[in-house]
């Protein structure tokens, strides 16, 4: 075997370096937690982040045969419904090994309804790697995926993919990564060849040229020179690269300005140490198609990445105290860990955790402290997309999937019961879309609901209601397509066949001046009297500012003990508006006065009384209906762009900017959601098929009229 190998500056491992084999890896070695990465996979639609994923499996030895997105063998695609449609709609976890670490990532689906997958796997990973389509560049979902990232102050690189197409630019892809995010791009490779002719990159850091073997699906590659026509662009590119490196390091700035070799060794740290304070993002390029690019960016993962010693302790409250409390990645802190995912498997459920600090074993009890409960952990598993092996106990570090915690929800945060700690759960959308299902027959109603929980407590942008009028269940989600998949599940996974109505937008309720109100509550519930006052004033806040709830009551008329059931009060007026019942949105409400008498006032009097003060401000507040707008970004060539804004403007949208990009116009417009029912089927027929669009919530505003 002709196999040299050279030293990982910066991890300080042996790595191959010449031709590598897949025999040659380690595969077993035992993980430190320095050696952990736990990164996500993010991107808009189809830039091919499942694509790359199955790479990665492959070329780690985790898969032995290399899924493809378009014959629906991706294995991180494992649901009927991903294979069949050829996109990713739930995240899947899976584990392998690169250069004796060990890497845990999430490949996440793209399309704008399935944010919540993107926004809990955002929560409880360390790092990401931003997938860019090399000719599309950042596109809107790209905007989006970046700066959930950004919210959790989550390092990336970014990988321009699909250099072998037609009108890839990487250049252009690194100025938008610059314009849009306000970061500083370090370009770490050069394309060598562009578009058909697309063979490789250059490593601008070790300046060698890196060659796939494409014989063997790219999992053979070389380090060669830089061919002759290459080598005074990979000059000048390294040379920039070092000079915005050295902007934040002195001590490489005067070995630049001296005009001294900076090396590979000296690089690598100082980027590491760049991406990890999120002051820049290093580039890299490839086509994962055509199997070019990926093993540098798993050497990417590993060298600048964060592992979990890397990341800040974790902040979470005491239960009782509401003190801070931090728990940073070592397994002698008390076990914390934060559920992420739910997931139903033939009737069990699978919470999926990531576990902070401290460590676990089968049969250990756990605290879910959001719940209150108290449940036995009967197994533990490593994840590998639907596949799992079983663990007998895990640390600090890991993302593992436990069994026996029947009251786990998304979000819940499981610990030590003698240490308990409630960390910040995950952020969750409200759904805009809903219809109305019914069963096909009577007996399938009770089915029906049954499934629909299910269905809602693996995903918390799912909601379901019966509505008492009508006898109808509501379902609501993030879009068209999430229902369409719910409705697919009901009928596949739960044999439900059901009817459906026409999709509906949901509605917010707000107000749109100031008002103000008093509620009086005195009543005798089971012999015991309940009285309590509230004064209460509302203002309109500005749109996306959400709801604030004071409590100010002057001179002590309400002892302070019932501020919590009043505030409580209020809270549960907000979640169902006077109009039509929709939660209402963007309200400042101050309780500023009340009464309370020694003896009979209680928490339910002040409860209930806070919640009539709200409704009866809300109603004198000329109360206002708010619908969803959703942002809309449409590619379409030239010679129909008439058709495209002139239909916009029926559907009562807003053009805001219209540019070129290539040969094909770019709009972006406001659109109601309301009016972008069927929009992919009009916009096709408008176009002969060749405009394409993309759409995400952006926000609700006054209801428009017709
Ligand atoms: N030409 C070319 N096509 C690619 C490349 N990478 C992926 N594709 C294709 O692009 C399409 C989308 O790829 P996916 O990997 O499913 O993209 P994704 O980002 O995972 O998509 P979602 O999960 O649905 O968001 C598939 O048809 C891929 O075969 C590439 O490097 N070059």
């Amino acid at each position: 075997m002709t196999c040299a190998r050279n030293f990982n500056i910066f991890t300080g491992h042996l790595r191959p370096v010449t031709v590598f084999l897949q025999s040659e890896r380690i595969l077993m070695a035992v993980p430190q937690l320095k050696s952990f990465r736990n990164i996500g996979i993010i991107a808009h639609i189809d830039a091919g982040k499942t694509t790359v994923t199955e790479r990665i499996l492959f070329y780690t030895g985790r898969s032995h045969r290399m899924g493809e997105v378009h014959d629906g063998t991706a294995v991180m695609d494992w649901m009927e419904q991903e294979q069949e449609r050829g996109i990713t709609i739930t995240s899947a976890v899976t584990t392998c090994q690169w250069n004796r670490h060990e890497l845990h990532l999430i490949d996440t689906p793209g399309h704008v309804d399935f944010t919540i997958e993107v926004e809990r796997s955002l929560r409880v990973l360390d790092g990401a790697i931003a997938v860019f389509c090399g000719v599309g560049g950042v596109e809107p979902q790209s905007e989006t995926v970046w700066h959930q990232a950004d919210r959790y102050h989550v390092p990336k690189i970014a990988f321009v993919n699909k250099l072998d197409r037609l009108g890839a630019d990487l250049d252009q892809v690194v100025e938008q990564i610059e314009r849009k995010f306000k970061t500083i791009p370090l370009v770490l490779q050069l394309p060598a060849g562009r578009e058909s002719d697309f063979r490789g990159v250059v490593d601008l850091i070790g300046m060698r040229q890196i060659v796939f073997h494409d014989e063997t699906l790219g999992e053979r590659y070389e380090y060669v020179d830089i061919e002759a026509s290459l080598r005074d662009r990979a000059l000048e590119a390294r040379d920039r690269l070092v000079a915005k490196v050295a902007e934040f390091d002195d001590h490489l700035m005067e070995r630049y300005l001296e005009g001294m070799e900076i090396s590979a060794a000296d690089l690598v740290p100082a980027i590491r140490k760049l991406t990890l304070d999120l002051k820049a993002v290093p580039v890299l390029c490839g086509s994962a198609l055509k199997n070019k690019g990926i093993q540098p960016l798993l050497d990417a993962i590993v060298d600048f990445l964060p592992s979990p010693l890397d990341v800040p302790p974790i902040e979470g409250r005491a239960p009782v105290t509401h003190a801070v409390e931090r728990r940073s990645s070592s397994e002698t802190e008390p076990f914390a860990a934060l559920a992420f995912k739910i997931q139903m498997d033939q009737g069990r459920k699978l919470t999926y955790a990531r576990i902070y600090s401290g460590r676990l074993q089968v049969g250990d009890d756990v605290l879910n402290v959001s719940k209150g409960t108290r449940e036995k952990v009967s197994r533990i598993f490593q994840m590998h997309a639907n596949k799992r092996d079983r663990l007998e106990k895990t640390g600090a570090g890991n993302i593992v999937v436990l069994m026996g915690l029947k009251s786990a929800g998304t979000g819940d945060s499981l610990c030590d019961p003698a240490h308990p700690v409630l960390l910040e759960p995950v952020n969750v959308y409200e759904p805009v879309i809903s219809i109305a299902v019914e069963a096909q027959s009577r007996a399938d109603q009770e089915k029906l609901l049954d499934s629909l929980a299910k269905l809602s407590e693996e995903d918390p942008t799912f909601r379901f209601q019966e509505n008492p009028d009508t006898g109808q269940t509501i379902i609501s989600g993030m879009g068209e397509l999430h229902l369409e998949i719910v409705l697919t599940r009901l009928d596949r996974d739960f044999n439900v066949e059901v009817n459906a109505g026409k999709p509906q937008v949901v509605y917010r309720e707000t107000i749109s001046r100031e008002a103000e109100a008093q509620a009086v509550f005195d009543r005798e519930i089971g012999g015991v009297r309940h009285y309590g006052v509230v004064d209460i004033h509302l203002a309109p806040r500005r749109r996306g500012q959400g709801n604030t709830t004071l409590v100010k009551v002057r001179d002590a008329s309400i002892p302070e003990v019932f501020f919590p059931a009043m505030e409580q009060g209020v809270q549960d007026a907000l979640s169902s508006g006077p109009q039509l019942g929709y939660p209402v949105v963007d309200v400042e409400a101050v309780i500023f006065g009340g009464a309370f008498q020694d003896g009979v006032s209680s928490e339910l009097a002040f409860r209930v009384a806070a919640s009539m003060a709200f409704k009866k401000a809300c109603e004198q507040a000329s109360p206002t209906l708010l619908e969803p707008f959703m942002a809309v970004e449409i590619l379409v060539p030239e010679e129909f762009l008439g058709e495209v804004l002139g239909d916009i403007n029926l559907r009562r949208g807003r053009v805001e900017n219209i540019s070129i990009r290539k040969a094909i116009q770019v709009v972006q417009a406001v659109v109601p959601l309301s009016r972008m029912f069927g929009y992919s089927t009009a916009l096709r027929s408008a176009t002969q098929g060749r405009a394409t669009f993309t759409m995400h919530f952006s926000h609700y505003d006054v209801a428009s009229q017709g």
